[in-house]
């Protein structure tokens, strides 16, 4: 299983700083949604140019024109773009098209959508990289929320899937005996006292 450090600061300056720091215990480098609305899609170029031999995932959250927005992403450094999974298919068609030609991959994010496993098999025939299984801040704030049944349903899509929503030290040996073949960790490493520590003890965590 990978390992990608979503990265939700708000500036380059602290994108490149933590990146730094957890470079070597990443397998992909996640510029957030948040991150790449305050300072654009430089923000990206300037993490691709850093970490080259790294994936770079532009957490676009893309819900309208695909083709397009996967395109300048990618232009722009991303090898890797998610396309919301409630987008019209034609959406994610098209982003999947902008990334084949490009030599990258297409992420659908399934945060928000009902049966998370039907929607999975859908997106997974169009083409997409991988299928994340999201819940995301918001949700996870609420009570009663539950990462396992993130877990099943990713077990259940039977596609190749990615997990965010809340992963931290203390799940993710759930997340690998999910069949996840990335699993996603913000807060638990960008808020943590020392986050290389942090990305190098999920990193050891995995069997
Ligand atoms: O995409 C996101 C929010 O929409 C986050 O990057 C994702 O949820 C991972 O962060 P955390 O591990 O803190 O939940």
């Amino acid at each position: 299983m990978k390992i990608q450090v979503a990265i939700d600061l708000l500036s380059t300056a602290e994108a490149l700083q933590l990146a730094g720091k957890v470079a070597p215990y990443v397998d992909i480098i996640e510029l957030g949604t948040p991150l790449i609305k305050a300072e654009g899609l430089s923000v990206i170029t300037a993490i691709k140019q850093a970490h080259p031999d790294k994936t770079v995932f532009a957490d676009m959250k893309t819900m309208d024109a695909g083709e397009l927005e996967a395109d300048i992403a990618f232009a722009a450094g991303a090898d890797l773009v998610s396309i919301l999974g409630a987008a019209d298919n034609s959406t994610i068609a098209g982003a999947v098209k902008a990334a084949t030609e490009r030599g990258k991959g297409i992420v659908v994010d399934l945060i928000g959508i009902a049966d998370k496993p039907a929607r999975a098999r859908e997106v997974a025939a169009l083409g997409v990289q991988f299928v994340e299984f999201h819940a995301g801040l918001d949700e996870q704030a609420q009570p009663g929320y539950d990462l396992d049944v993130l877990l099943s349903a990713g077990t259940a899509s039977q596609v190749p899937f990615s997990v965010a929503g809340g992963v931290s030290i203390s799940t993710i040996a759930n997340v690998q005996k999910s069949g996840a073949q990335v699993a996603v960790a913000g807060g638990a490493i960008y808020s943590a006292a020392d986050p290389a520590q942090a990305a190098k003890e999920l990193q050891a965590a995995l069997v």
